[in-house]
């Protein structure tokens, strides 16, 4: 099943929870717009290559629409309206004022120079920047793209239509950006852990955390989790994994990770297991935070951890979100647990908009008091429905969008 069928599937979840009238649903899977372009480049050894590129702008009637842009091999169409779709969901469950967007490039960067991928960008940031801005769509880093990418991207536009710094977020903070914002995603997912914790009477302090990925979400997920004195006692990456009852020693895995080493090469005596292993360990919290779908059919049966924070876009399948309901292991969704990179971008765009600096304590706690009173409503309508905390959550951001759709006489 594609991410955007699984998508649409809450959707159709969510209006049949809120009793939608026929019809409604699928006007929210539509998107308003999809744009293609395609960018001709000369290489750095003369040839002539075009690159495919899009912009997929999901729902825009809550504000400018938002979301990543990648470069990818891979990336395809399908893939960016099931993220365009996913970031509406996301932006309306945490009550920000956006609608969702996705663009990707189709390209391996490995295959480019710097300067190829600096000409890609300003090329592609041209063919759409009739459609993109401040007040129209913004943006963002995401798989193989950077501060540095947005910088071209801003740099570009900026030609075109002057000084407009809340055009792209991620950007390096002498430009705009705002200091925190690389920890936000992983920091957030603890916020949420922290307060699923609360509200189902688990000692956090006693729970023992396996994390996967170690990258931007699942490296900070362990370093917030550490600070709190939780035990993470195992973490992959593409490279291995590591597995330590008595818990690792996570800043030595960080450092090890800074220098380009997986952690299975960390140079600490843990238990190396294979990456897979680790979504089936013994533990109480698995936190997935590095690729789609890990989490399938064919593996949920044999996880063992009671409660899932979802740290990546769309881990767990619909089947396998079937089969851990079924055996009462409790899945916190993506669309509230990795909300904390939409708050920084937020914030950051804000301060863009108003020339007025946000400093990081600021922003830290707009993180906690967001990411915290989303989850709590998302758990009073998941108790009051007696549906998932997925089924929940679409159902609050689906209303939130309705409602804007018929307060604009658009249904
Ligand atoms: N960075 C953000 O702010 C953010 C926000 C929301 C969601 N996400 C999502 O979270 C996920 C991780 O993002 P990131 O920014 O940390 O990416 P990243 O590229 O920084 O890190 C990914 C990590 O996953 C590891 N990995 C890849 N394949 C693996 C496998 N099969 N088994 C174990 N580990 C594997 C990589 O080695 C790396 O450590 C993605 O799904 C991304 O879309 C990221």
């Amino acid at each position: 099943m594609t991410p955007n069928v699984a998508v649409n599937g809450y959707i159709d979840q969510a209006a049949e929870l809120l009793e939608l009238r026929p019809g409604v649903g699928e006007i929210l899977k539509i998107n308003e717009r999809e744009v293609g372009v395609q960018l001709p480049l000369r290489r750095d050894d003369g040839s002539l290559t075009v690159v495919q590129g899009y912009r997929v702008q999901h729902n825009g009637v809550r504000g400018p629409f938002k979301g990543g842009l990648r470069f990818h091999a891979r990336a395809d169409l399908n893939q960016s309206r099931a993220f365009a779709s996913l970031m509406t969901w996301k932006a309306a469950l945490l009550d920000l004022p956006f609608g969702g967007a996705h663009g990707s490039l189709l390209i391996d960067p490995s295959d480019f120079s710097t300067a190829e991928l600096e000409a890609l960008t300003r090329q592609y940031a041209l063919a759409i920047s009739h459609i993109v801005g401040p007040d129209r769509d913004v943006p963002a880093p995401d798989l193989n793209t950077d501060a540095r990418v947005m910088s071209w991207f801003l740099d570009a536009y900026s030609s075109r239509h002057g000084y407009a710094p809340g055009v792209v977020t991620g950007k390096p903070v002498s430009l705009g950006g705002i200091p925190g914002r690389d920890a936000a995603t992983g920091r957030g997912v603890v916020h949420v852990l922290s307060a699923a914790a609360r509200r189902w009477n688990i000692d956090l302090s006693a729970q023992r955390v396996a994390i996967q990925g170690f990258g931007a979400v699942g490296s900070w997920v362990a370093r917030e989790l550490d600070a709190r004195g939780v035990r993470v006692v195992a973490v992959s990456d593409a490279g291995g994994a590591v597995l330590n009852e008595r818990g690792l020693a996570v800043p030595a895995l960080v450092r090890a990770a800074e220098a380009g080493y997986s952690v299975a090469d960390a140079g600490v005596a843990y238990e190396r297991i294979a990456p897979a292993e680790l979504l089936t360990l013994d533990c109480d919290v698995l936190v997935p935070a590095a690729t789609g779908e890990a989490i399938t059919a064919l593996n949920a049966d044999l996880v063992r951890a009671s409660v899932i924070v979802e740290g990546a876009h769309h881990p767990v399948t619909p089947q396998a979100d079937r089969i851990l309901a079924d055996r009462g292991v409790r899945v916190v969704p993506d669309i509230v647990a990795n909300g904390g990179g939409l708050i920084g971008s937020y914030v950051e765009w804000a301060q863009n908009l108003h020339q007025y600096p946000w400093d990081e304590q600021r922003f830290l706690a707009e993180l906690r008091i967001r990411l915290v009173g989303a989850f709590g409503q998302v758990a009073e309508f998941s108790e009051q429905h007696g549906c998932s905390y997925r089924q929940a959550a679409y159902a609050v951001a689906v209303e939130r969008v309705t409602d804007a759709l018929r307060l604009r006489g658009r249904i």
